[in-house]
C-alpha cells in the first residue's frame, strides 16, 4: 500500500508531482489545520509531512499517530516542535545550504534599498513628483560601502552576508553569534563583539538567527535605544525576534533612522500596521529564498529528506539526530 503524505502551502510543482507518483499526496493551503476536517482525517493516516510553515505542536501530533517524518521546506524550524517530535521518534529536517545565498542576497537588497530610499524615490517618479532637474537634498540617502555592518547571528546566512559586505563593498564587519568563528574573522577581516557593542558602533544592523526560546524579543527598546539615531536595522531571521512595537516606537521618536524587514511578528501582516506607513521603513512579504530556483532546491532537499525517512535511510538533513536508530 503507497504511504500518505501530507504536503502544506509549499511544494514545486515538478517535486509534488513527483511524490504523487510514488506515494498518496494530500496538498493542503491557508486552511485552519487544527479545524479542517479532511485534513485531520488525512493527517490521521500519514507517515509524512512535507512543507512550510506549518505548526507542528502536541495538538497536531495527537491527530497524528503514524507519523514518521516532518520535512520542512525551510531552513528555519520555529514552527517544530522538537521536544515533543523527538518524544514520539518522529524524524524532522529542514533545507539548509541551498537558500543561504538567495537570502544573503535579499537582506543585502534590503540594506541597499532602505540606505538609498529606493522604494520611496521609485513611487516619487511613479507618482510625478519629480520636479527638479537636479533632485532635492532632501532625498539623498546615506552610503553603504565603507560603513560599519553589524551582523547578529553568524551562521551560513550570517556569512554570506559578510562576504557581500566584505567583498563587494568594502564594509568593516562586526559580529555576534553564540561562538567565535576565528575562520571568519580571517576570511572577513569580521571583528567579534558583545551584542551591546555591536549595537552602538554599527552603522547597519543585521539580525539571521533562528528564533528560539533565547532569540524571542532579543532586539527591543534597550536595543533600538543602543543604535546610532543614524543606524539602519534589518531583519531577515523571524519577527518574533524583536518586539515589533519597540521597532514602531525607535522609528517614531528617531531613536534609529530606518528599517528594511522582510518578516514580521504576525503574517501576513496586518494592513494597518503601523510600519507601512513609514517612508523609511521597506518591507518585503518574507521572500528571503524565494526565487524559482531556490524554492525548486529546496522543494527537492525536503523530498528528498521526507522519502530518504519513509523508505528507512537516514534523511540527510535530520535537525535532532538522535530521533535516528541505526
Ligand atoms: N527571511 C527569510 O525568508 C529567511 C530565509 C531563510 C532563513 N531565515 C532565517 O535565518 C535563520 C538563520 O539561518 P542559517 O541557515 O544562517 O542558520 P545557521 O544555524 O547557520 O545560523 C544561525 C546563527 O545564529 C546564531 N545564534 C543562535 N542563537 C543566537 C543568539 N542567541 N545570539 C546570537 N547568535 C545566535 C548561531 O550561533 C548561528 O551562527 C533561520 O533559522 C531562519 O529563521 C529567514
Ligand atoms: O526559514 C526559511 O527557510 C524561510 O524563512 C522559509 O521561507
Amino acid at each position: 500500500m503507497k504511504k500518505k503524505i501530507i504536503a502544506y502551502n509549499r511544494v514545486e510543482t515538478p517535486v509534488l508531482e513527483d511524490l504523487q507518483k510514488k506515494y498518496d499526496v494530500y496538498f493542503y493551503k491557508n486552511i485552519d489545520t487544527k479545524t479542517d476536517p479532511l485534513f485531520l482525517e488525512h493527517l490521521s493516516e500519514a507517515q509524512g509531512i512535507i512543507g512550510l510553515e506549518l505548526e507542528v505542536d502536541k495538538e497536531l501530533l495527537e491527530h497524528a499517530p503514524h507519523l514518521e517524518i516532518v520535512s520542512n521546506v525551510s531552513v528555519g524550524h520555529n514552527n517544530l516542535d522538537m521536544e515533543q517530535l523527538t518524544e514520539r521518534g518522529i524524524m524532522a529536517t529542514n533545507t539548509p545550504d541551498v537558500l543561504t545565498d538567495t537570502v544573503a542576497d535579499t537582506v543585502f537588497g534590503l540594506l541597499i534599498s532602505t540606505a538609498r530610499r529606493i522604494p520611496e524615490l521609485d513611487q516619487l517618479v511613479k507618482n510625478g513628483e519629480w520636479k527638479t532637474e537636479a533632485i532635492e537634498p532632501e532625498y539623498f540617502g546615506t552610503d553603504v560601502h565603507h560603513k560599519k555592518l553589524g551582523i547578529i547571528g553568524m551562521g551560513r546566512i550570517g556569512q554570506a552576508i559578510a562576504q557581500r559586505a566584505h567583498f563587494g563593498f568594502d564594509m568593516d564587519i562586526l559580529y555576534h553569534s553564540r561562538t567565535r568563528k576565528p575562520d571568519v574573522e580571517e576570511k572577513f577581516s569580521a571583528t567579534y563583539c558583545t551584542l551591546d557593542e555591536l549595537l552602538s558602533e554599527s552603522d547597519f544592523i543585521c539580525l539571521i538567527t533562528p528564533l528560539t526560546p533565547e532569540t524571542e524579543g532579543m532586539i527591543g527598546k534597550r536595543e533600538f535605544q543602543l543604535m546610532k539615531k543614524s543606524g539602519i536595522f534589518i531583519n531577515g531571521s523571524r519577527g518574533k525576534t524583536i518586539v515589533e512595537q519597540d521597532l514602531i516606537d525607535a522609528l517614531k521618536t528617531s531613536e534609529i533612522a530606518a528599517a528594511g524587514l522582510d518578516v514580521f511578528e504576525k503574517e501576513p501582516v496586518n494592513a494597518i500596521n503601523p510600519l507601512l506607513q513609514m517612508k523609511n521603513v521597506v518591507t518585503t512579504p518574507h521572500i528571503g529564498s524565494s526565487t524559482y530556483e531556490t524554492e525548486l532546491k529546496m522543494s527537492e532537499l525536503a523530498a528528498h529528506n521526507l522519502e530518504a525517512g519513509l523508505n528507512g535511510r537516514k534523511p540527510p538533513n535530520l535537525i535532532d539526530e538522535s530521533v535516528w536508530k541505526t
